[in-house]
């Protein structure tokens, strides 16, 4: 985990001129990074540099700085197999086989994405923002990061800060895990704040089913006494593009499919 942060470190001290070929544009670009979130659709900039990858089902990441590649292929292996993991406990937890969700989101071919952020100490951090207050796409989030906190979650409409313990893996649920439980899981709107003092490195790793898996909410969960789905279904890869396209603000994309 920390070979992962300092190699992610490393990259955003490369050169611009280096990490100019990776100027993404499209949802699905197998390595993008920049500044803020997305200047061509976002017209306030947020202090963070970012760098999105590409991981699973097919394997990419930038050839620089050495050693990168390797050290992404055994952290995206090692997480995807915690995620596996939960969302087998996760399927049993609704009374469903633990293989359920697996089977169902199609994981052998399932989106896995590198995102990393990095967030130097801001002058005004009171008149600055990380990342603006969004939900993650994915069934589950997986995060680890610096040691420097900054990562926030609504909760009862109120901000609260985390406090994360430098080692461990921090994991949310994302919009796609609400839609296929019924919203028996709920995606956690979460924001990045920044601070004066310290960098700011986390890494997010979003978990989705495959790109072409359409989620609805499980018809076996439909059955038992919840008479009605709360959510129509939608191509994952459609959704990512809707959500490509939008800017991120809490939970909107996600009342698209709210029935
Ligand atoms: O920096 C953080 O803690 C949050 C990152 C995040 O929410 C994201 O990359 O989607
Ligand atoms: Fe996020």
């Amino acid at each position: 985990m920390n070979k992962m942060i300092d190699s992610c470190s490393e990259f955003f001290n490369l050169e611009q001129e280096e990490k100019r070929q990776y100027k993404g544009k499209h949802t699905l670009d197998p390595i993008s990074c920049g500044t803020s979130v997305d200047a061509s659709v976002t017209e306030v900039l947020f202090w963070r540099d970012y760098l999105r990858v590409l991981v699973h089902p097919e394997f990419h990441s930038p050839t620089k700085p050495s050693g990168f590649s390797e050290v992404l292929a055994e952290f995206t292996k090692a997480v995807r197999r915690v995620a596996r993991d939960l969302l087998g406990g996760i399927s049993e937890s609704l009374g469903l086989d633990s293989s359920y969700i697996e089977r169902a989101m199609n994981l052998d071919l399932s989106l896995q994405l590198l995102g990393a952020n990095l967030y130097p100490p801001c002058p005004q951090p009171e008149l600055a923002m990380g990342l603006p207050p969004h939900t993650d796409h994915g069934l589950l989030t997986v995060l680890v990061h610096n040691g420097v906190n900054g990562l926030q979650l609504q909760h009862k409409g109120m901000w609260v800060n985390t406090n994360i313990i430098p080692g461990v893996l921090f994991v949310h649920v994302g919009d796609h895990l609400e839609v296929l439980t019924n919203g028996k899981y709920k995606s956690v709107v979460h924001r990045a704040v920044v601070n004066n003092k310290s960098t700011r490195i986390s890494i997010a790793m979003p978990h989705g089913p495959s790109l072409d898996t359409v989620v609805s909410p499980a018809a076996e969960l439909l059955e038992n006494g919840c008479p009605r789905a709360n959510y129509t279904g939608m191509k994952y890869k459609d959704y990512l593009e809707i959500q490509h396209k939008s800017k991120l603000r809490g939970k909107t994309r996600l009342d698209l499919l709210k029935i």
